[in-house]
């Protein structure tokens, strides 16, 4: 039986929690509040993130960083982007030199442009067969409900991904290897701010064409990132790439496309983070995926969009007029 940490009791870091509890594991929940902990443990249930999903008994919560490294094979990191650095900071000391670090986020740190595989590295000095991704279209809600889902898990050392693959897989939930991590980040970290133009599009109740286009073109801006960063663009094409960017842009489930619809319905940025509860990640690594963009000479026409949008104060219909007058071109 595996014994893993999850750091993050959020909503992705619960669910993760349960997918491997129910794969078996014998799963240490961190969690930063003490009285959240306390609950989980009381209630059976994480009544601020997942209310009304009852957690198998193989997780335990735990608010000491120490007791959920304990041991553990794999330690996964599920807190918002922008917060990994600081927060695994604190934590590094604890977590043993053998325990693999698995990200669970799909965001890019501001300030740096570092994927959060990079800030990983950065922080503990793990090298990259230490250092592994979870990425796919993995809506928590539906995972807990175990409703049937596919991922990708991701790491450098096919044997480390492999072993990954082992400790997550369910009869609902199907990881596939891959070795891409930077693919694999890339893909979730941009399908955010994708879904963020898409919630817009929806807002403004444009219809089906506006989103096929908005994704479609995505994608094929989130691949050339991808690919001058030195992924390989069929990462792009499967469940971390295509597969993450239909589920968050079609799904009402998505802390990002609602956001984004917000924005289209005609809130302010201030006025649609005061409605989030949840982390919205693109709204702040649209600044880190533009600059990186920039950095590799890549035209991200859409992310430049939403920065518009969400940083600039451009009203959403400024940007799609912009987006639409950009001079033909072939596909
Ligand atoms: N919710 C979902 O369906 C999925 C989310 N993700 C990714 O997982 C990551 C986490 O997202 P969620 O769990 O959904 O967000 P969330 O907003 O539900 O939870 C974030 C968690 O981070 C913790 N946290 C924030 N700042 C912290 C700090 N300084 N120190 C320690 N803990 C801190 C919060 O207490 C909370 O437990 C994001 O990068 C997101 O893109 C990935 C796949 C699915
Ligand atoms: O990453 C996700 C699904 O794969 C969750 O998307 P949101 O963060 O937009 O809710």
């Amino acid at each position: 039986m595996a014994r893993v940490a999850v750091y993050g009791a959020g909503s992705w870091g619960t669910a993760t929690a349960v997918v491997l509890a129910d794969a078996g594991g014998e799963v240490a929940l961190w969690g930063r509040r003490p009285e959240l902990v306390r609950a989980i443990n009381v209630t059976r249930t994480n009544p601020d993130y997942l209310p009304g999903v009852v957690l198998p008994d193989g997780i335990t919560a735990t608010a000491d960083p120490a007791e959920a490294a304990d041991g553990a094979e794999f330690a996964f990191l599920g807190v918002s982007a922008q917060q990994l650095r600081g927060a695994l900071t604190g934590w590094a000391p604890v977590i043993r030199d053998d325990t693999v670090l698995v990200s669970l986020m799909k965001g890019v740190e501001l300030g740096t442009d570092l994927l959060m595989s990079q800030v990983i590295a950065e922080v503990t000095g793990a090298g990259p067969d230490r250092i592994a991704v979870v990425s796919g279209p993995n809506l928590a809600k539906e995972i807990t409900a175990r409703q049937p889902a596919a991922s990708v898990v991701a790491c450098r050392d096919i044997t480390v991904a492999e072993r990954l693959q082992q400790v997550l897989h369910t009869p609902c939930f199907r990881p596939y290897t891959n070795t891409d991590v930077i693919g694999c980040e890339l893909g979730g970290a941009v399908k955010n701010v994708i879904a963020l133009a898409v919630g817009m599009a929806d807002g403004m109740e444009f219809g089906d064409n506006t989103k096929a286009a908005l994704m479609t073109r995505g994608l094929a801006e989130t691949t050339r990132l991808a690919v001058a960063m030195g992924a390989d663009p069929q990462t792009l094409a499967g469940l971390a790439g295509m597969g993450d960017l239909i589920a968050t842009c079609a799904s009402p489930l998505s802390r990002n496309h609602t956001f984004g619809a917000n924005l289209g319905r005609g809130l302010s940025v201030t006025q649609a983070s005061a409605v989030m509860t949840q982390t919205a990640e693109g709204v702040a690594s649209c600044v880190s995926v533009l600059d990186l963009a920039r950095r590799h000479a890549v035209e991200m026409p859409i992310a430049e969009a939403v920065v518009g949008v969400v940083k600039d104060g451009v009203h959403p219909r400024t940007a799609v007029k912009g987006l639409m007058e950009r001079a033909a071109k072939p596909e």
